[in-house]
């Protein structure tokens, strides 16, 4: 397929490095990270004596092991979807198999709309009650990324221009929606925004996305699904 070649000779998006996992797997391991996203969140929470903490380090350490008794280099970006795109299922943002990802579960729309819902617990804070605004930031770059890949030309972040209207609440539902504003050659522009519960919007973001001169893995240039 195909070699992508990045600053300093280094390789990205060799789909055929990676593993291809099955459904069943992918279920699996999205069961496994949603524990883990459960465990972070009472790590952060937690009350207990230090014995405890002290208890419960040795154990995670122990499972932590046990995960790494066979381990790959690579996370399995991929896995085959039923339109020939790739799904990136250990994306920070929608990656259902990251524990770091909230995730957010996307819905690719006509015209290069995309849509996201996703709840963020308190392991996110940023300002006290509410959610850090580096990680809305993520999540829109993500959309319009994504935006960008099913209407327009997919590419890399050039730039990412953010507004925070009003403090970005967790623990409750929130909406992201993201489409293409236009496209000028390898250039596509996108605009998003964060929705509260209610409708409110906290946050907007533009973006311009630039497709590199080398080849784009194939799969990366319409929908990405979950
Ligand atoms: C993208 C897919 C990757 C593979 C994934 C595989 C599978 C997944 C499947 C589906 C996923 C679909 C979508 C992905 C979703 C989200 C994406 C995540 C987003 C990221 O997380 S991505 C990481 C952060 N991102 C970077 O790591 C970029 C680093 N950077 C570069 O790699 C270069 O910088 C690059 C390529 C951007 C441009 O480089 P270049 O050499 O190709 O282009 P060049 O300089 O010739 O500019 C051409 C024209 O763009 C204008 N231009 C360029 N940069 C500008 C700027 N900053 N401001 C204003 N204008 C700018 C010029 O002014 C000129 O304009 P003009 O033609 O009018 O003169």
């Amino acid at each position: 397929m195909t070699e992508v070649e990045a600053a300093g000779g280094r390789t990205i998006g060799r789909l055929e490095d990676r593993r291809w996992i099955g459904e069943e797997r992918a279920a699996q391991l999205a069961e496994l990270a949603a524990r883990v996203r459960e465990l972070t969140e009472a790590v952060v929470l937690t009350e207990v004596d230090s014995a405890e903490i002290a208890a419960v380090a040795e154990q995670v350490a122990a499972l932590t092991a046990r995960l790494n008794a066979a381990r790959d280099q690579y996370p399995p970006m991929a896995a085959e979807g039923t339109n020939g795109m790739v799904r990136q299922l250990a994306s920070p943002v929608t990656g259902r198999i990251n524990p770091i990802a909230p995730p957010v579960t996307v819905t690719v729309c006509e015209g290069g709309v995309v849509r996201g819902e996703f709840t963020l617990n308190t392991v996110y804070e940023g300002p006290p009650g509410f959610v850090h605004g580096g990680v809305t930031a993520l999540v829109l770059d993500q959309m319009l990324g994504l935006a960008a890949a099913s209407g327009g030309v997919p590419g890399l972040t050039a730039t990412l221009d953010m507004c925070y209207r009003r403090p970005t609440p967790y623990g409750v539902p929130l909406t992201v929606e993201a489409r293409v504003t236009r496209t000028e050659g390898r250039k596509t522009f996108a605009e998003a925004h964060v929705l509260a519960p209610g409708g409110k919007v906290t946050v907007e973001a533009t973006a311009m996305f630039v497709r590199p001169l080398f080849q784009l893995p194939q799969g990366t240039g319409a929908s990405e699904r979950n």
